[in-house]
């Protein structure tokens, strides 16, 4: 399980402004929380933090525990982050940029691609390794970016609202995509989200973040597995998460 204890983040210069306030939640292994809340409300601040590159300008203070153990998320490698820009190397191949995290780790070169290569067809990327991010839709390149992060055997997964740059078709192929392979691999996932209807889709359980400084203001389990999920079963947990996210006029 990956804990949070109360996490407060604030500019650390100027006027020392607080962002993120108290915050605390967990993701157990296997399953995935989603992270929704209004713009500015510091959920990419959270995540950032625990992939441990939160910009020097912030001060955090807050404990991050991994199966119990309080670690230094500075450390690096608790889990594969995937920042909301899709963050690939305009200079390298799209084969360089999925296989980079896998090298990093200490893979040898071949290695890394024997990993990587059998998923470039179900992401929807073939024929694409030998090219570069330029020359890729945003769509792909979003796609190339999940698959680099998927690809990385850790345990916990930081998503940064991954799919936000899909058309509806491929968004919802890739989160099949993605929920099959959880069930088949299971992952801890804390995803971010603007999209109610992936939150309720995706998660085992929203986390809703609001106000200024951001907080946690409500921790709503699905009560369904996946496969049970109805649009007609998730409309009311929708409406009542879409009322939460109104009562915050910050
Ligand atoms: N490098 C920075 N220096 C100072 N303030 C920052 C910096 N990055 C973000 N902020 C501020 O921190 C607050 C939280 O930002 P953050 O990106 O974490 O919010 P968010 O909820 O993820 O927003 P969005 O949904 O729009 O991505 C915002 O008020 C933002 O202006």
């Amino acid at each position: 399980m990956l804990q949070v204890e109360p996490l407060d983040i604030r500019i650390s210069g100027g006027d020392g402004r607080s962002l993120v306030e108290a915050v605390s939640f967990q993701v157990e292994e296997g399953s995935v929380a989603c992270l929704i809340g209004p713009s500015g409300c510091g959920k990419s601040s959270v995540i950032k933090w625990i992939a441990g590159i939160l910009p020097d300008e912030m001060d955090a203070r807050g404990r991050l525990l991994v199966e119990g153990r309080t670690v230094d998320p500075r450390g690096g490698l608790v889990a594969a982050y995937q920042p909301q820009t899709d963050a690939l190397f305009p200079w390298l191949t799209i084969r360089e940029n999925v296989c980079l995290g896998l090298e990093i780790a200490g893979l040898p070169r071949a290695e890394a691609w024997r990993k990587a290569a059998p998923l470039f067809e179900p992401f929807g990327l073939n024929g694409t390794a030998h090219l570069f991010p330029r020359q890729l839709s945003g769509g792909m390149r979003q796609r190339a970016a999940f698959l680099r992060t998927i690809v990385q055997d850790r345990r916990y997964i930081l998503l940064d609202e991954p799919f936000s740059a899909l058309d509806a078709i491929t968004k919802l192929r890739m989160q099949e995509w993605l929920a099959a392979r959880l069930e088949a691999d299971p992952r801890g996932v804390l995803m971010v989200t603007h999209d109610l209807h992936e939150a309720t889709r995706m998660a085992d359980r929203v986390l809703v973040m609001a106000g200024r400084p951001g907080r946690i203001v409500a921790d709503i389990p699905i009560p369904f597995p996946r496969h049970r999920r109805s649009e007609t079963a998730l409309a009311p947990l929708r409406e009542e998460l879409k009322a939460l996210l109104l009562e915050d006029k910050t």
